[in-house]
C-alpha cells in the first residue's frame, strides 16, 4: 500500500468534506461529532479511518476499532472503509457491535474472569429478558413496577455485585442462578458486557493489550450508548493514549426505553476533554424535506441547529404527503396505486422505497405486504432478514452461488474471494493468487456436478460444500460471535431453509438468491430498525394515536422517532392516517394524542396533506 503525506491526502471518492469535518478527518485529539441526520457522520468515520490508515498516522501494526450498535451498521462502515481504502488498508480496521466486541473479549480470555463470574466455552446468550424477568419474579421481587425497570436493575451495577441491600441480595442470586443454569450457563449481552468490564478491571494486562492493539476508537450513533456500553467502554480505553472520536445526534435519541444514557454527550465531553464539533450540510435529504426538518427540528423538538441542503439538488425538490385514509383496505390499495406508479415512472426501484411502521409490523402492515406480493409488487418485512443477509459468511455463501450460475458475475466473485482472503490475512500474494486458483477451480468443479432442479438435499450439500470450502473451523475462530455455542450451525442452518423457501417459490436458483437477499424487494420495518439508513421514498404508515400509544409518557422520545423516521427520506416522504384499523387493538384511530406531529406539518406549509377519499 502507497503511503500518502498527511497535508497531500484527500478524502476518497471525490468528496468534499465540510472545514469541522475536515477538522476530525486529521485530529489528533478526541472529538464528539454532534449533528442532524445525513451530515455525513458515519462517512466522516469512513473517511477518518482512510486517512489514519492510508498516511499511516494510526501507526503500523496498530489498529483502528469501529463500535456500533447493530450488525449491519458495523458491516457497513466496514464495507465503506474497504471500498475507500482498499483492502489491505482495511484489515486494520475492525468494525464490530458493542456485543460482539464484549463477547470476543470474554471468548478470548475466559480464563482470567474471575472464578464467581466465570463462564465457560458454550454458554448461551439469553435474547428474551423473560428468563431474567421470571427468576426475579420467582424470589417475589415486586419491588420493581416495570419489566425495563427490573432488567435495567439487572445490570446497573459493576461486577462484582456488592451491597447488604435486600435488592442486592437478589440480584446476586439471580446472577448466580443463571451462572450455573444447567445444561448451559445463561447469560444476555448486558450481562457479558458487565463480565468483560470486570475482566478488563481485573487483569491490567488484558486492558494493556487492547489499548497497544487500538490506538483510535470510533463510536458510532453515540446518542444511543447505555450505562453498561458506556462504562464498559471506560473500563477498556479511558485514559489511555487511544484517540476517540464518537458522532450522534441528540435529535435522533430513540433508545432511551432500551437504556440509552441521556446525558452521554455530556458525560464524554467532562470524561475524555474531548471537543464538540458540529455540522451544517445535510447530504442525504433534498431542500424542501431538509427545510421541513429544520421547521421540526426548531418547534416540534425545541432545538436550535439548521442543516443547509448539499448543492447537488435543485432547490424546489423534495416533497412530504401526508393522507388521510377511511380505512386499512382503502390504505393498503391506494398505496400500491401510488407504488406502481413510481416504480414505472419515476426510475424509482423496490429497494429505494421504504415503508416503516412505529411497531407492531404485523398488524400495521402485515396485510399490505401479502396485497403487495399477491398484486405483483415484493415487498417484505426486513427485519427478519435484516441481521442475516450482512453477515459476511452468508454474503460469501450467496456470491459462491451466484458466481456458480454465472461465471461471468466478477462481482459475486470479488465478494466470495474477499471473505475467503480475510480468513487468511497470514497469506502473502502468491498463496492468495493459489486460493482464488482454488476457489475456481471449486466452482467450475461445483458448476459440473450442479443438477437442476435442486432438492432440498441437493441445496443443503450445495451449501455445505460452499461453507466447508472456506472451512468451519477458521470461520469460527475468525468470527467472535461464532467461537462458543451454537450460533454459527443456527444461522447455517436458517440460511439453507431459507434460499430452500425461495427456491421453492421460484424454482429456479437466481430468483432464489435475489429473493433471499431481497433483491427488487420494498423492506418494510420498524424506524427503530431504519437508523442510519436512507431511501428515495419513505413511506410512515399510522401517524396515529394507535401507533404512538406511549406518547403521553415519553413525548420526547416519540417526536424523535417520528423525526427519524423522516429523516430517512432522500426525495419524498409520506405519512398515512387511517381512520379504522381492525388489526390493532383499538380498530378507530384518532389524532388527539399526537396532534402535535400533526399540526406542525401542517404549520410547515411543506407538508402537502390531503384527504382521500
Ligand atoms: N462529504 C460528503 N459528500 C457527499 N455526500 C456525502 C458526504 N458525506 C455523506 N454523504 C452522503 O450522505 C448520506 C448520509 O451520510 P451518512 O449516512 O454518513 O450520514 P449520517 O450523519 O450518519 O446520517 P444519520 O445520522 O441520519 O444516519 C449518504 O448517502 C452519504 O453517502
Amino acid at each position: 500500500m502507497r503511503l500518502i503525506q498527511p497535508n497531500e491526502w484527500h478524502p476518497a471518492d471525490g468528496l468534499e468534506l465540510e472545514d469541522n469535518a475536515l477538522e476530525v478527518v486529521t485530529s489528533n485529539e478526541n472529538n464528539l461529532v454532534v449533528a442532524g441526520p445525513g451530515a455525513g457522520k458515519t462517512e466522516l468515520l469512513a473517511q477518518r479511518a482512510c486517512y489514519l490508515l492510508q498516511t499511516n498516522t494510526c501507526k503500523y501494526p496498530h489498529k483502528i476499532l469501529a463500535i456500533s450498535f447493530k450488525n449491519d451498521a458495523a458491516y457497513n462502515l466496514r464495507e465503506r472503509v474497504r471500498q475507500r481504502c482498499g483492502e489491505e488498508a482495511s484489515k486494520r480496521f475492525d468494525s464490530f457491535t458493542f456485543d460482539s466486541f464484549a463477547k470476543q473479549i470474554v471468548d478470548r480470555f475466559c480464563a482470567a474472569i474471575p472464578a464467581d463470574y466465570r463462564l465457560s466455552k458454550d454458554y448461551e446468550i439469553i435474547i428474551r429478558d423473560n428468563r431474567i424477568k421470571d427468576l426475579y419474579k420467582a424470589a417475589s421481587l415486586d419491588f420493581f413496577n416495570t419489566k425495563e425497570h427490573l432488567i435495567k436493575f439487572h445490570t446497573e451495577q459493576a461486577l462484582p455485585i456488592s451491597g447488604g441491600k435486600n435488592e442486592d441480595i437478589y440480584r446476586k442470586a439471580v446472577w448466580k442462578d443463571l451462572l450455573t443454569a444447567q445444561p448451559q450457563q445463561l447469560v444476555s449481552f448486558p450481562m457479558l458486557m458487565r463480565i468483560a468490564q470486570l475482566l478488563i478491571d481485573t487483569n491490567p494486562l488484558v486492558k494493556k493489550y487492547l489499548q497497544q492493539t487500538y490506538h483510535f476508537v470510533f463510536l458510532d450513533e453515540f446518542q444511543d450508548t447505555t450505562q453498561v456500553q458506556y462504562d464498559f467502554f471506560k473500563s477498556c480505553f479511558l485514559d489511555s493514549p487511544s484517540v476517540f472520536t464518537a458522532v450522534g445526534d441528540d435529535k435522533q435519541r430513540i433508545m432511551v426505553w432500551a437504556g440509552a444514557k441521556i446525558k452521554v454527550f455530556e458525560e464524554f465531553l467532562t470524561d475524555t476533554t474531548a471537543q464538540s464539533i458540529a455540522l451544517s450540510l445535510n447530504f442525504r435529504s433534498a431542500p424542501r424535506l431538509v427545510e421541513l426538518q429544520n421547521y421540526l427540528t426548531e418547534h416540534l423538538l425545541n432545538k436550535p441547529d439548521k442543516a443547509i441542503p448539499s448543492k447537488k439538488w435543485k432547490a424546489d425538490q423534495g416533497e412530504c404527503d401526508v393522507w388521510l385514509l377511511q380505512s386499512q383496505e382503502q390504505e393498503k390499495k391506494y398505496l400500491f396505486k401510488k407504488v406502481s406508479r413510481w416504480l414505472q415512472n419515476d426510475s424509482v426501484k423496490p429497494r429505494d422505497i421504504c415503508i416503516l411502521v412505529k411497531q407492531q409490523l404485523e398488524a400495521y402492515v402485515g396485510d399490505l405486504i401479502k396485497y403487495f406480493n399477491e398484486n405483483g409488487i415484493n415487498a417484505r418485512d426486513e427485519t427478519i432478514l435484516q441481521n442475516l443477509i450482512t453477515e459476511d459468511f452468508v454474503i460469501y455463501i450467496v456470491n459462491s452461488m451466484y458466481f456458480l450460475i454465472d461465471k461471468k458475475n466478477g462481482d459475486a466473485k470479488r465478494l466470495a474471494m474477499q471473505f475467503l482472503g480475510n480468513l487468511r490475512t497470514e497469506f502473502y500474494d502468491e498463496q492468495l493468487l493459489r486460493l482464488d486458483l482454488g476457489y475456481n477451480n471449486f466452482v467450475a468443479k461445483l458448476r459440473g456436478n450442479y443438477r437442476r432442479p435442486l432438492t432440498d438435499k441437493l441445496m443443503n450439500d450445495l451449501i455445505q460444500e460452499i461453507v466447508d470450502f472456506a472451512g468451519i473451523d477458521r470461520i469460527k475462530s475468525h468470527f467472535p460471535q461464532y467461537k462458543v455455542g451454537s450460533c454459527f450451525s443456527e444461522d447455517l442452518e436458517r440460511v439453507k431453509a431459507f434460499i430452500k423457501n425461495y427456491y421453492a417459490i421460484h424454482k429456479t436458483l437466481k430468483p432464489a438468491l435475489d429473493g433471499f437477499m431481497g433483491v427488487n424487494t420494498i423492506p418494510v420495518m420498524t424506524v427503530h430498525k431504519s437508523k442510519g439508513l436512507e431511501y428515495h421514498t419513505v413511506i410512515f404508515v399510522g401517524l396515529e394515536d394507535g401507533a404512538f400509544w406511549s406518547f403521553n409518557t415519553q413525548a420526547d422520545e416519540d417526536k424523535c422517532t417520528f423525526f427519524v423516521a423522516l429523516s430517512r427520506a432522500k426525495e419524498r416522504v409520506v405519512f398515512t392516517f387511517s381512520k379504522t384499523r381492525n388489526s390493532t387493538r383499538n380498530s378507530n384511530q384518532s389524532l388527539k394524542s399526537i396532534r402535535v406531529l400533526f399540526e406542525e406539518l401542517q404549520k410547515s406549509k411543506i407538508a402537502n396533506i390531503q384527504e382521500i377519499k
